[in-house]
């Protein structure tokens, strides 16, 4: 029989909105027991050090390259995730003795597919000296050095808890809206199709705190009083990366910000929201077939606009649209869950990518492990 673990994952994304602490049981196949989540809020000081960590990698050429103010930046997020762990086991009564590993993403701080190069700070030797226990850490570069995107990494856990809608001879995709968006399609004959699918919430939240101060768009009210600006969104998606058939992974500055003066602050947000929405649905058009059912994760699924927008937008293709809990999810511990999913087949040699996810050559394994 397969070891069933205990993991819990840990997922700085990149809206660096805070750090998703998610616990799992599982054999990094097909048993999924879902644990408590707990969400780590960054304060906006450390968040101002996160876009200082984005400044400081973009010259680097080697993802080793740490200068002393990355570096100081990398042991403090560090720090912050151990600090994360100790209050998720403590809140819900969890001893570390019954936690086999941590899975660790860290932060991206720069990604270019084009030149093989993709940088996550986080230190898994220290975060595992800290706690006390395993940690799998550094899961995207293994893929990138066999050709692959190096994302998306959820996709093999999407299509595990796909099952229930694979058995009901439903063809379902995944959306996770978070700073980028990304999707996961699983076909009928469990085949799987994933790609990043376009900016998420990453536009809207820069647009709405250069106007107003407040971190992103609460509910998708702002956007609720605008209208899209045609000119404003054609640009956005006339965008190359909706052309061409291969599926190119994003990084957060991919897309340029609206600059101020653009448009009014409602109508700005309005636009973003019509674009994030919009840009999945032109990014749905490389799947094998249309889905019949879409299930939404992530933060964006709570910007209301957006997501009436998304759904009127799919409902006229035939598709379904569910939030994650309307599934039986938690679309906001989905993403640590799957750290946590990861790391445990990552200890089990068990593939993270596959030539359908990240369009790697053949699926791979990867993780780095760090013990105590
Ligand atoms: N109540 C809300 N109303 C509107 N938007 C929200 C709300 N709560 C969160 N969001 C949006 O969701 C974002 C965070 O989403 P999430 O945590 O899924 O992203 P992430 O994991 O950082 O990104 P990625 O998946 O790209 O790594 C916030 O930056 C914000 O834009
Ligand atoms: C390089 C990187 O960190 N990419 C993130 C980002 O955020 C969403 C999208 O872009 C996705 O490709 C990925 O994260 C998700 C969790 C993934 O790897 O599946």
């Amino acid at each position: 029989m397969d070891v069933v673990r205990t993991a819990i994952g840990l997922m700085s994304g990149t809206s660096m909105d805070g750090i998703d602490v998610a616990l799992l049981r599982t054999d990094g196949r097909g048993f999924i027991e879902r644990g408590p989540f707990l969400g780590v809020p960054y304060e906006a000081d450390f968040r101002q050090r996160l876009k200082r960590a984005l400044e400081l990698a973009r010259p680097l050429t080697d993802r080793n390259g740490r200068p002393a103010e990355l570096r100081d930046i990398e042991l403090e997020l560090t720090q912050r995730h151990a600090i994360a762990v100790m209050a998720f086991l403590e809140r819900f009564g969890i001893s570390a003795n019954a936690v086999d590993v941590l899975g660790f993403h860290g932060q991206t701080v720069l990604h270019r597919p084009d030149e093989g190069l993709t940088i996550q700070i986080g230190d898994g030797q220290q975060l595992a000296q800290t706690t006390g226990l395993s940690v799998v850490y550094d899961m995207r570069a293994n893929d990138m050095v066999h050709g692959g995107q190096g994302a998306p990494l959820v996709p093999v856990y999407h299509a595990a808890l796909a099952g229930k809608f694979q058995q009901a001879g439903q063809a379902v995709c995944f959306i996770n809206i978070g700073g980028i968006s990304n999707l996961t399609f699983i076909g009928t004959d469990g085949r799987i199709s994933a790609f990043d699918s376009g900016p998420g919430n990453t536009l809207i939240d820069q647009w709405v705190e250069m106007q107003t101060g407040q971190a992103y768009d609460p509910g998708g009210e702002i956007a609720g009083r605008g209208k899209v600006v045609a000119a404003l969104a054609d640009r956005y998606l006339a965008s190359p990366f909706f052309r061409g058939n291969v599926r190119r992974s994003l990084d957060r500055g991919d897309f340029a910000p609206l600059r101020a003066g653009e448009a009014s602050l409602e109508d700005g947000a309005r636009t973003l929201a019509h674009v994030a929405a919009a840009s999945i649905i032109q990014s749905t058009g490389f799947l094998p077939e249309t889905p019949s059912t879409y299930i939404v994760c992530g933060g964006g699924r709570l910007n209301g606009t957006l997501i009436a927008e998304f759904s009127v937008m799919a409902e006229g293709l035939g598709s379904n649209v569910l939030t994650a809990e309307e599934a039986g999810f938690d679309g906001d511990a989905m993403e640590a869950e799957a750290w946590a999913y990861l790391a445990v087949r990552s200890l089990d040699g068990l593939p993270l990518t596959f030539p359908g996810t990240t369009g790697v050559g053949a699926p791979v394994t990867g993780g780095v492990l760090a013990t105590p």
